[in-house]
Parts: C-alpha cells; sequence; structure tokens
C-alpha cells in the first residue's frame, strides 16, 4: 500500500512536545509516538532530526516530518531551507512538510519542495490559503494541508476553531487534503472528514500536555 493509502481516512499523530519543555527530547517523544499508533493513529508528525531519527526506530507508520526554526525576520518557521529538508530525508521521513505561504524565508518555497521531491519523499504544502494549495499541487506537492489557516497576517483571527471552509475548498482542489489545526476534539475530528479532509492531524489535544492541562485548568476556574 502507498503512503497516502496508508495515511488516507485516518488520524495522524502530531507528537510535539511544549519547546524545552520536560517532555522535549527524543525518548520521551519515540514513547508519545508508540502510544499514539497503540491508539489507532495510522501516522505521525515529528518535528526535529533527532525525535524523527527516535521515532523511525521504533514504529513503521509512515512519518511526515518538520523542521521548525525562529527566523529573527521572518514568522516562517517550518522547514525552512533545504538543508533541513535533506536532513529530514536522510533521518527516514517519508512525507516532509515544509511552509507553502509565499512569505520570505532563507530558501524559496520552490527550492524546498524542489529538495523533497528530488529525495523521493512526498511533499506536504502547510498552507493558509486557497492559493497556497493551488500552488504547491503544481508544483508537485502531494498534500496540501490547513496547517497554517489562522498563523498568517492575512488569515489570523479568521477562525476560532478549524477552518472546515479551506478544507472543503482544498477537497475541490484535488490533492490529498489534510485538516491540521485547533482540531481539538473527537468531534471536530470526524467534521473535518465530513468536510472532506482525506485525513486529520491532532497535535496539541494528543500531545501537549501542558495545553490540555490548561485548557482544564481554566476552565475549572472558571466555573467558580
Ligand atoms: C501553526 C504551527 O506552527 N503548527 C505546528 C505545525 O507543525 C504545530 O505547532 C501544531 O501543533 C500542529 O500543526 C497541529 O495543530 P494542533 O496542535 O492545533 O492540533
Amino acid at each position: 500500500m502507498s503512503v497516502l493509502q496508508r495515511l488516507r481516512g485516518g488520524l495522524v499523530a502530531s507528537c510535539q512536545p511544549v519547546d524545552d519543555g520536560p517532555m522535549d527530547r527524543p525518548e520521551i517523544v519515540a514513547a508519545m509516538a508508540q502510544a499514539a499508533v497503540a491508539g489507532g493513529a495510522v501516522g505521525l508528525r515529528i518535528e526535529g532530526v533527532d525525535n524523527l531519527r527516535a521515532v523511525r526506530s521504533v514504529v513503521g507508520v509512515p512519518i511526515i516530518g518538520i523542521v521548525k526554526t525562529d527566523l529573527p525576520d521572518s514568522s516562517v518557521r517550518i522547514t525552512v531551507t533545504v538543508d533541513d529538508a535533506l536532513a529530514l530525508a536522510d533521518a527516514g521521513a517519508d512525507i516532509i512538510a515544509y511552509d507553502a505561504t509565499p512569505r520570505g524565508r532563507p530558501s524559496a518555497r520552490e527550492d524546498v519542495l524542489a529538495a523533497i521531491l528530488g529525495r523521493g519523499c512526498l511533499a506536504m504544502a502547510d498552507c493558509a490559503t486557497l492559493e497556497d494549495g493551488r500552488v504547491a499541487l503544481a508544483g508537485g506537492a502531494s498534500v496540501i494541508g490547513t496547517t497554517l489557516s489562522g498563523y498568517t497576517v492575512e488569515t489570523e483571527g479568521r477562525h476560532e476553531g478549524p477552518d472546515f471552509e479551506l478544507i472543503a475548498a482544498f477537497k475541490a482542489l484535488g490533492g490529498f487534503v489534510m485538516a491540521e489545526g485547533r482540531i481539538n476534539t473527537p468531534e471536530l475530528a470526524a467534521r473535518a472528514i465530513a468536510a472532506g479532509a482525506d485525513a486529520v492531524t491532532v497535535g496539541s489535544a494528543l500531545t501537549r500536555l501542558e495545553h490540555v492541562t490548561g485548557w482544564f485548568a481554566s476552565a475549572i476556574r472558571g466555573a467558580r
């Protein structure tokens, strides 16, 4: 079965602990990944080359790899250089996700995409808009994700929850549609599939213990 066939209709667990938090260690990310697969995840999204290597050695499901970098002069963070893309391919990523918005960054998005495809990996375009998805598919990306909707100046504050409109619009474009971003409950995940997603990625609600704890703690404080 192809990588996309294995992901179709399933859950991808994004195992990204809070940066520099107590769970931000490759062995813990690998354990999270194993637990997610045991729970039914058909794929994983992993940040960082060391984490990816640790996860690759313990699971067989498809892995979407990214490297996040905080740049001084750009808000683009996801797989911003050709070297990052190549390192993820070497570490065993099946799919490499990159920032597919037109915002400036060290390597042009086209160059990052070409590097991913050149290594025989599939490319996932992390998009904010319909136009990002259109450009990415035309350039050879296989997966278009709603990952960055709500996280660019253009789209900030547009949706409090998942961007179901973009999921539906992507469906009409063709390509493999990944619903991603603020899908924090099983009900929202099911709605994403009903809206046209081929697969759903969930991160914070599964693997950012600090965030999930905070949601509960503040709801309880607010109810007092
Ligand atoms: C915008 C951005 O940088 N998104 C990142 C991409 O990898 C992650 O921080 C998110 O956790 C991931 O997209 C999953 O989304 P959520 O955690 O909302 O389920």
